[in-house]
């Protein structure tokens, strides 16, 4: 039996701190090559989920697993190299380095990942490949991220997470500086690359108007419950 791409059992977790936020997930699954979007308003602990998925935050109990491999079982070194090499994250903010040039950025998560960069014959090629799918102009390569618009910027944080076909591909609200035209160009863009590559993709937001391209749409407290420490 295939492993699926993504599995949550029995999950618990809390914040450090008087107000502590903590969730639970009993079970959440997706299988290879599925797409779904968690719905969920600000606050609700989207992100809280996506640190849990990406291994930034550890559960407190329960199991994690992308494919097979639990990755609780794993060290905080042998973690973050787990997730440079299965997992492509796009962050809200992008998080691109500003003064490096796109080339570089894009590159970025193979330097920590041998077997995702073993993947591809020629790194610079496929990040042109890439750029130039996304729709982003000539010669973007070398330019300085920072100066780039926003919207290029986003295609860049896609090309990052897309290099070397990582299994899974986590994205926490990758379109919310988008006008409407152009979240649904990116969207477009965003899943072909991922079906090329035969990528999981899971993406969370607030914005119902995302859901009919993925082949599921769940909202957060179907498969969570958050509390509260304090009122
Ligand atoms: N690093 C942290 N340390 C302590 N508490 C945190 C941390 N990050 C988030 N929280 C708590 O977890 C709660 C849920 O936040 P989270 O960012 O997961 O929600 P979200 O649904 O992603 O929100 P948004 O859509 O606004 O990004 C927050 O209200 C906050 O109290």
């Amino acid at each position: 039996m295939t492993d699926p791409a993504l599995a949550l059992t029995d999950v618990t977790f809390a914040w450090p701190g008087q107000d502590g936020f903590s969730l639970s997930c009993p079970n959440f699954r997706m299988a290879v090559g599925e797409s779904v979007l968690l719905l969920g308003a600000s606050g609700s602990g989207k992100s809280t989920l996506l640190s849990l998925v990406c291994g930034i935050a550890t559960a407190t109990s329960g199991r994690v697993s992308i494919g097979a491999t639990d990755i609780g079982t794993l060290g905080a070194g042998a973690r973050d190299r787990f997730r440079a090499e299965q997992i492509g994250v796009i962050f809200q903010q992008f998080n691109l380095l500003p003064y490096a040039r796109v080339l570089d950025n894009i590159l970025l998560p193979l330097r920590f990942a041998p077997k995702r960069k073993a993947r591809i014959g020629a790194p610079a090629q496929e990040a042109a490949r890439l750029c130039a799918a996304l729709g982003l102009p000539d010669g973007v390569l070398t330019k300085q991220a920072g100066r780039l618009s926003v919207g290029q910027q986003q295609r860049v944080a896609v090309a990052r997470a897309l290099i070397g076909a990582p299994p899974l591909i986590v994205a926490d609200e990758p379109t919310s500086a988008l006008d409407a035209a152009t979240q649904d160009s990116f969207l477009r863009l965003l899943f072909e690359q991922a079906e090329q590559a035969r990528s999981s993709l899971l993406m969370v937001s607030h914005d119902e108007r995302l859901g009919q391209r993925f082949d599921r749409v769940i909202r957060l407290e179907e498969i969570v419950t958050t509390r509260r420490a304090a009122a």
